[in-house]
């Protein structure tokens, strides 16, 4: 199977847009240049496109097995092609947890029936993210998982985090941390803070979150492995993040684009669609988040796509699950809200979004070369559009985002050679 790209525009090192073709043969980038001169069973036109590597998305809940009815890894994929996503890390907070190798090759099997794009599978750090007995890493790492994480809930105790970070280091895997307290939750729904002394709910503290970052980079500091932080969200996080990278820790952080896009004073009221974990927080730590990512504290962006039933998100702001989506809204809305408005580079965004993740876990993806394996994405810059959660994939409608108008919507997506999502008008 052969695949001509014309006509495309891909950026440069430098940030310039050059006039370039791709050529693909079985699933690999064999050519890029001018005038290649190959005939191919199949040529798309990609003028007036944008080209991009696929984009990597670290942070992806995809619920299959046992919450099929928020997602499924089928539609779930689906909805990361859309977006332009060719590489998706899913969460395990899944019933069951893959958190023994018979598990993962379950998942590994469903995700080679159904996956639209390529989905690495985490393993959890406990069994059924109890916190309570470490799972086999060896085994685990043998069955083919990508990290560890007890993403959806804090690992509580120093002592097994410790322990946790010496047998990843031993297996030279990363360990990728949802940062909280469960003693300084306050049963809040909301950030504590204006928005939650308003509405009259119980709020958040930042301190839930940062208290386990600074804690977590000493140990990792001791354990020698690679720490990941999830879904950063506070400056006090920021600080911790920095001063560890100063010291010369293995820290990487990640950061969704709502967390960039919004605080608590977008919260228009009691609207569950606002309710995530972590919460939107204050203006200034939104602002701490922009500054972390711009002086490389905060490696890259990834959404934590948390899809929910409609039946759930409608019971209200304090008993409605945390979580919205974010596949197929990302990267539009980061280039209207952060490139448009000159906050970051065309540049900087496309990176945040593929090479960045992809070195931080040393992946072989997000990267648009001869050799490399062909996911990429066609992109159209200047085409504005609503957010219209009626027309996603994703089982999941739950976003802040629906009406908001956007430009830099993705046309067509390419994973492994094949053509896995097109909007229709490209394709020659
Ligand atoms: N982010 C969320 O608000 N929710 C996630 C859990 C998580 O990422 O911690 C979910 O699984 O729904
Ligand atoms: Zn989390
Ligand atoms: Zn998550």
């Amino acid at each position: 199977m052969s695949l001509l790209i014309k006509n495309g525009r891909l950026l440069t090192e430098t940030g310039e847009i050059s006039q370039i073709e791709i050529y693909i043969e079985n699933g690999t980038v064999l050519e890029i240049g001018n005038e290649l001169n190959r005939a191919a069973a199949e040529t798309i036109d990609a003028a007036g496109m944008l080209i991009a590597p696929g984009l990597v998305d670290l942070h992806v809940h995809l619920r299959e097995p046992g919450g099929e009815k928020k997602e499924t890894i089928e539609t779930g994929t689906k909805a990361a092609a859309r977006g332009g996503f060719t590489t998706v890390a899913a969460m395990p907070n899944t019933r069951p947890v893959p958190d023994s190798a018979e598990q993962l090759n379950k998942l590994q099997e469903r995700i080679a029936e159904t996956a639209a794009v390529r989905v690495l599978p985490y393993a959890s750090i406990t069994v059924r993210e109890l916190g309570k007995d470490l799972t086999d890493f060896e085994a685990l790492k043998e069955a083919g998982a990508f990290a560890f994480t007890d993403d959806g809930v804090g690992i509580q105790a120093a002592g097994m985090m410790l322990e946790a970070m010496k047998q990843a280091a031993k297996v030279d895997m990363a360990i990728v941390a949802h940062c909280e307290d469960n003693t300084l939750i306050n049963k809040g729904s909301l950030h504590e803070g204006k928005k939650s002394a308003e509405l009259g709910i119980n709020g958040i503290p930042s301190v839930c979150e940062a208290v386990h970052i600074a804690r977590d980079v000493l140990l990792a500091e001791q354990a020698g492995c690679h720490y990941h932080v999830c879904h950063i969200s506070t400056k006090e996080s920021v600080r911790a993040v920095r001063d560890a990278k100063r010291h010369g820790i293995r820290v990487t952080a990640e950061v969704t684009p709502h967390h960039l896009l919004l605080n608590e004073d977008d919260i228009p009221g009691h609207d569950t669609n606002y309710k995530m974990n972590p919460p939107l927080r204050a203006r200034e730590d939104q602002q701490a988040l922009i500054e972390g990512l711009l002086d490389g504290t905060i490696d890259f962006i990834a959404t934590d796509h948390a899809p929910h039933t409609s039946e759930e998100k409608a019971e209200g702001l304090e008993l409605a699950p945390f979580g919205i989506v974010g596949l197929e809204t990302a990267f539009p809305l980061l280039y209207t809200g952060l490139v448009e408005k000159g906050v970051i580079t065309l540049k900087q965004l496309i990176d945040f979004l593929t090479i960045k993740p992809a070195e931080a876990f040393s992946l072989p993806y997000g990267r648009l070369e001869e050799g490399s394996p062909a996911d990429l994405v066609l992109i159209d810059i200047t085409h504005e559009e609503k957010i219209d959660p009626s027309k996603f994939l994703s089982k999941g409608k739950n976003t802040p985002f629906a009406g908001w108008s956007c430009k830099g919507w993705p046309v067509l997506t390419i994973a492994e050679g094949k053509i896995v999502w097109s909007k229709g008008s490209v394709t020659a």
